[in-house]
């Protein structure tokens, strides 16, 4: 399976954020987006994941188990800079939630409800509402969202926010249990993620105006 993106442009306002980015992810691989604050790095996330239609370029899906017509956004995950949870849900509910509406991508399936829980680390406290929940925990239950539904490409953007160390270390290790399993993983970070092997693209921020750009 590959997922290809092909000179990726995208645009906020008048200004092009980046141009020409292409890249090519196979099974087991992961690519890291690096670069200052605002230089574009969730924008060109939000381009693969299918929620920002990019101004040039494309990106595709690949694979000998799927349909190659399939939109590449639906073998993606994504994890935001907002959890994406209702405060006033259990976690139990939230993650059902995702679990049913997500459903599993050809080729994979997810956990358990609890097991998701178990997994990053809070199985204790899945009855409590989300909003009860401190930062961290948030962060680890919107993690889990991951793992209750199969989606073979992994899109995240600071997944390691608001974590101590421990929850960094249970993240990197569920991150290489996905790559193992021949996932994708295309992530932006300003913390090192601690995962050995990735690639790295680093975004610079303006690129011109879009119409400098067409013309
Ligand atoms: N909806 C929008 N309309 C106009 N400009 C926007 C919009 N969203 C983001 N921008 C601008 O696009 C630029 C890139 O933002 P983006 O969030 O992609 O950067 P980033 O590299 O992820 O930054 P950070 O490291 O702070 O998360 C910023 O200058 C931002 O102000």
């Amino acid at each position: 399976m590959r997922l290809t993106a092909e000179k990726l442009a995208a645009r906020r306002g008048e200004d092009l954020l980046f141009s020409d980015i292409s890249f090519e992810l196979g099974a087991g691989e992961g690519l890291i987006l690096i670069g200052r604050n605002g230089s574009g790095k969730s924008t060109l996330l939000r381009v693969v994941a299918g929620l920002l239609r990019p101004e040039f370029g494309q990106v595709r899906w690949s694979s000998s188990s799927t349909d190659d017509a399939i939109r590449a956004s639906e073998a993606c995950h994504y994890l935001g800079h907002r959890n994406a949870m209702k405060a006033e849900l259990s976690v139990q509910e939230n993650l059902a939630f995702w679990k049913e509406f997500c459903g599993d991508f050809g080729g994979g399936e997810g956990v358990s409800v609890a097991e998701a829980a178990e997994q990053v680390g809070l199985g204790g406290i899945a009855h409590l509402p989300f909003g009860y929940l401190s930062a961290g925990q948030q962060r680890r239950m919107a993690f889990a969202k991951l793992l209750v539904s199969y989606r073979p490409v992994w899109i995240l953007d600071e997944p390691t926010a608001a974590l101590d160390t421990r929850a960094e270390a249970t993240f990197a290790d569920l991150i290489r249990q996905h790559l193992a399993r021949g996932g994708i993983l295309l992530a932006a970070t300003h913390q090192p993620l601690g995962i050995e092997g990735m690639q790295e693209l680093r975004m610079t921020g303006f690129a011109g105006v879009a119409e400098e750009f067409a013309a």
